[in-house]
């Protein structure tokens, strides 16, 4: 942690490798997205969200356009993390105005009707190829994020066929059929490794770890199934690719952030709003690079209160490595001038 200065490195890499800065690099999740009107206007012609997703022309222009209207340090791949339950088999689309649906998987036959861990590369070549145009095209001090949704998180959109505002489903099968659900977290870490290895043959240069429900395991079912899945993940990446920077974002794990990056092997822990950003200072900057973690309704709202808000958490943490981003992906009600107000709080 904190070494000397890298002059002439991506500032997003330096901020991993443990670079306090005085100016952190920034970046939004969901940075490509409905809020931006070239945004909504490349989705119309590619048809629909998963369309999107896997024309890699189009995946790699929205990709690219926040980064030329914004400059952000790093772009993230357009992609979903429920594109693993789709390679896997598991029929996904997308109800508009609603959210994913898939089809469950309520015990061992949903389980067995699942293709293998090596049997998805086919149909993810579009994303990898997403990943090469980006690779080719972003500017050199940009850096590439690649991603995926953790195993538990990706689980409960597959086991209830769509979001649920508690998990209950992935819950139940948690703890009434044990054995179909240990399997199903097995598959979708080992999935995971050969996706992100991909990612990073193709030229991703940072793995970031979704795990949005992580807040909802408690105590050692925590440990089980949202800390060991990302560590064996992040173990298996760093083995292949020795060097390659891991963030991982367990979503509202709470008092769970403590030590996480360091069990898990990451080198960047990114935080929700929940988090006060002081706390975030004492407890997990000496671990780790620590992400975030602005509200995004100040992204909607702006003003001085956006301003106060930025500041608040560049000072808090700006005595340790940090990449400012929000707490949650933006959404599509901001606006989109917010961003040029972000931006200039942090860089001035
Ligand atoms: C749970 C989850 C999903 N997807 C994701 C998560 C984990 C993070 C989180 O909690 O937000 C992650 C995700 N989704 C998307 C990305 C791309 C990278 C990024 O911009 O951060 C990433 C990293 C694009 C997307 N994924 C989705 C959109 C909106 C699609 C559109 O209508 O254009 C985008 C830009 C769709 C999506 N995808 C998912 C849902 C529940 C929805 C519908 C909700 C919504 O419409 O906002 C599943």
């Amino acid at each position: 942690m904190f070494d000397a200065p890298q002059t002439g490195r991506k500032k997003l890499l330096r901020s991993l490798a443990g670079e306090a800065m005085e100016v952190p690099p920034v970046w939004l999740m969901r940075q490509a997205g409905r809020y931006l009107p070239e945004y909504r206007a490349t989705r119309a012609e590619a048809g629909d969200f998963l369309s999107l997703c896997y024309n890699s022309d189009l995946a790699a222009e929205v990709t690219l356009q926040p980064i030329r209207r914004y400059g952000f340090d790093a772009a993230i791949l357009f992609a979903d993390i429920l594109l693993i339950p789709d390679a896997l088999g598991a029929d996904l689309w997308f109800v508009t105005g609603e959210g994913p649906r898939l089809s469950t998987i309520t015990g061992p036959e949903g389980l067995a009707k699942l293709k293998g861990k090596d049997d998805i590369h086919d149909h993810l070549a579009p994303v990898y190829e997403t990943v090469r145009i980006l690779a080719r095209e972003l500017p050199e001090e940009t850096t590439l994020i690649g991603f995926a949704g953790a195993p538990w998180t990706v689980a409960t959109y597959m086991i209830a066929g769509r979001g649920t505002p508690d998990q209950g489903p992935a819950h139940k099968l948690r703890q009434e059929d044990p054995a179909t659900f240990g399997a199903l977290i097995d598959l979708l870490t080992e999935a995971t490794i050969e996706y992100l290895d991909c990612q990073v043959q193709a030229g991703a240069e940072v793995i970031k770890i979704f795990d949005s429900w992580a807040g909802s395991l408690k105590g050692a079912a925590f440990d089980a199934f949202a800390l060991e899945p990302a560590k064996r993940i992040t173990a298996e990446l760093k083995r292949r690719h020795p060097g390659l920077p891991v963030i991982a974002f367990p979503r509202e794990a709470g008092e769970k952030y403590i030590g996480f990056a360091k069990a898990v092997g990451a080198d960047g822990l990114a935080i929700d709003t929940k988090v006060d950003p002081a706390w975030a200072a004492e407890h997990l900057q000496p671990d780790s690079c620590v992400q975030g973690n602005l509200d995004p309704k100040y992204m909607v709202t702006g003003g001085q209160e956006l301003v106060d808000a930025t500041r608040a958490i560049v000072d808090a943490l700006k005595h340790g490595p940090h990449i400012f981003n929000l707490g949650h992906g933006i959404t599509p009600d901001a606006n989109p001038d917010n961003v040029h107000l972000l931006l200039e709080t942090i860089r001035g």
